[in-house]
């Protein structure tokens, strides 16, 4: 018999692509994948996208970090992805899951602020009460520091680069301390000639 359930270790991942809309793509991309500090993720980088798994802190710490370096440059840049957690029989990263918690990026982001825009959707998985599941635990009044609006199947928050990674940080973690597998798809742009503000 398959089984259905999850794991214990609580192995998280993220799968993404960065997308410089400019000619030094290969830089910006490159640039950052070098700047970022990944020890404590595995990670695997190819020519459609990058997948950084371990423990949830570290993945996000990772997936911050990477944006807000490409972000930097001032040039038009988007990412997109997907990041799960409990994934049944995602277990080769296991040796990752003994790191430390502290994130090790954090420092050198300190002073780094940068405009976006992200829209971003939960899949709580194997739940006939998705929807309950989405609208409980996506408690984003409490992000004070996005501006949050509702759209057709995601949600937007607009704000600082930091300020929205966390805010996709907390719904995850939400989301997953109740369902044992969890999917995030986001879309993140900054610098864009079209920005609202
Ligand atoms: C995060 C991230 N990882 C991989 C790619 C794929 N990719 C497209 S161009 C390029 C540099 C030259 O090989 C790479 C690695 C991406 N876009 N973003």
């Amino acid at each position: 018999m398959t089984s259905n359930s999850c794991g214990t270790s609580r192995l998280a991942g993220c799968q993404f692509t960065l997308f410089p809309m400019s000619d030094k793509f290969v830089d910006i991309i490159l640039g950052a994948l070098e700047e970022v500090d990944t020890s404590k993720v595995w990670k695997d980088t190819d020519d459609v996208s990058t997948c950084v798994r371990g423990k949830m802190v570290h993945v996000f710490d990772v997936t911050k970090a990477l944006f807000l370096h490409a972000a930097k440059t001032g040039e038009h840049v988007a990412m997109s992805g997907t990041f799960s957690i409990g994934c049944p029989g995602d277990t080769e990263a296991d040796s990752y899951m003994d790191e430390a918690d502290a994130p090790v990026n954090e420092t050198k982001l300190n002073e780094l602020y940068r405009k976006a825009g992200c829209k971003f959707s939960l899949y709580p998985m194997g739940r006939a009460d998705y929807m309950e599941a989405i609208y409980e635990q996506i408690d984003l009044s409490k992000h004070r520091n996005v501006e949050v609006s509702a759209d057709h199947y995601a949600t937007r928050l607009d704000g600082d680069v930091k300020a929205i990674f966390e805010a996709l940080h907390q719904s995850f973690d939400s989301v997953q301390e109740k369902v044992s597998h969890v999917t995030m798809s986001f879309t993140i742009s900054a610098n864009s000639p079209s920005n609202k503000a």
